[in-house]
């Protein structure tokens, strides 16, 4: 018999289809993302879990007492109750490595769009409000042979690393709980301590997971640290920072500007300040979310869901709760 697997966001036909060749499967079918409550009522016979985004807490597993394997479809998994999954002895899966590029991206568009202000622009201009020439008060700053900071020196930070350093000529150093070696040599980084790095940052990039160590790892003192100039990225979760100390920082002139792919609540409500400040530019939580590498993702945690419930080692277990 195939084991029972429930597939909770919409994946691609393809990986559907490896899916339902080793597994019986039930898929969400609904247009909206499927709530917590809609996912406990359907886990009552799954063996396994295909997910992307819900919280994985003590009470949805209570509903769901044949689990064995969760497979989240994300690298990140700061929304999945570890302890909980460990003392029901569930495996729990991510997708690192492959969506780094598409994320290294994303953050570049952001550091982009942030110092060339071009999301300001482009409302300007489409209001009408392009009269004659461009006046000082819209020039931006340069990305090329500034300084970048990254916090979090992963595998997405090293995917950065190589778009700053080789494409704009970027001055990069970095802070992590741990120095890398490796990387100093190959990239010729710099490391710094925090509030150095701070300090000296044209641009900051947050690319931590989000942990107990790294809630609200930037506040209001971080950001007094910056340079009036500094332009804040956050492309890690919306808690590693303390959201109400980047709104003051932004509004009173603290640091320049921030682009912002996260939030501390999701999806960010139309009243946030932030939504309304002209050097804020806002995405939707899309940094991996390229047709081509959401399948790719959705394609290497099925392969983990299949693994590890026919009793392989999947490729990529969660650290945490590996043996
Ligand atoms: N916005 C998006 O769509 C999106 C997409 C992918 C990943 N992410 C986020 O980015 C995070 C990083 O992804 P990754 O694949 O590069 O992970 P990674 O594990 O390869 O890198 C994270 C780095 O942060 C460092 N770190 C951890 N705790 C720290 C601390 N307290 N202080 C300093 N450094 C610390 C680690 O040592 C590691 O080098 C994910 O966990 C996820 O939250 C967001
Ligand atoms: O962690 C990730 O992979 C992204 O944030 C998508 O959830």
């Amino acid at each position: 018999m195939k084991p029972k697997v429930y597939i909770a966001s919409k994946v691609p036909n393809e990986v559907k289809a490896y899916l339902e060749e080793h597994c019986d499967c039930e898929m969400w079918q609904g247009e909206e993302a499927i709530t917590g409550a809609q996912l406990a009522e359907r886990l009552t016979e799954a063996e396994g879990l295909l997910v992307s985004g819900n919280a994985i807490s003590n009470r949805l597993l209570d509903s769901a007492p044949k689990l064995r394997v969760v497979s989240n479809v994300s690298v990140g998994y700061n929304n999945n109750d570890l302890d909980a999954m460990r003392s029901r002895g569930i495996i729990g899966t991510h997708t690192p490595y492959v969506l780094d590029d598409t994320v290294a991206d994303l953050t570049l568009a952001l550091m982009l769009a942030s110092a060339r202000r071009v999301t300001e622009l482009h409302n300007l201009v489409r209001s009408g409000g392009w009269q004659r020439g461009m006046g000082e008060g819209l020039f931006g700053v340069d990305v090329h042979h500034a300084k970048l900071g990254i916090i979090g020196m992963g595998r997405i930070g090293e995917a950065i690393v190589k778009r700053a350093k080789f494409g704009f000529d970027m001055d990069v150093a970095y802070y992590n709980r741990n120095r890398k070696p490796d990387a100093e040599e190959r990239f010729g980084l710099r490391y710094l301590q925090m509030d150095e790095l701070l300090a000296q940052s044209d641009f900051v990039v947050l690319m931590t997971p989000l942990t107990p160590e790294t809630k609200r790892m930037i506040g209001a003192e971080q950001f007094r640290l910056m340079k009036p100039g500094a332009i804040f990225i956050n492309v890690s979760r919306g808690d590693t920072v303390d959201e109400a100390a980047l709104i003051e920082a932004l509004q009173n002139g603290t640091i320049r500007a921030a682009g912002l792919d996260v939030y501390e609540m999701e999806p960010v409500s139309p009243e946030n300040p932030l939504l309304k400040l002209d050097n804020v530019v806002t995405l939707p939580h899309i940094g991996s979310a390229t047709a081509q590498t959401r399948s790719n993702m959705a394609m290497v945690a099925a392969r983990n869901l299949v693994d590890a419930l026919y009793g392989r080692e999947p490729q990529y277990v969660i650290p945490e709760l590996k043996a």
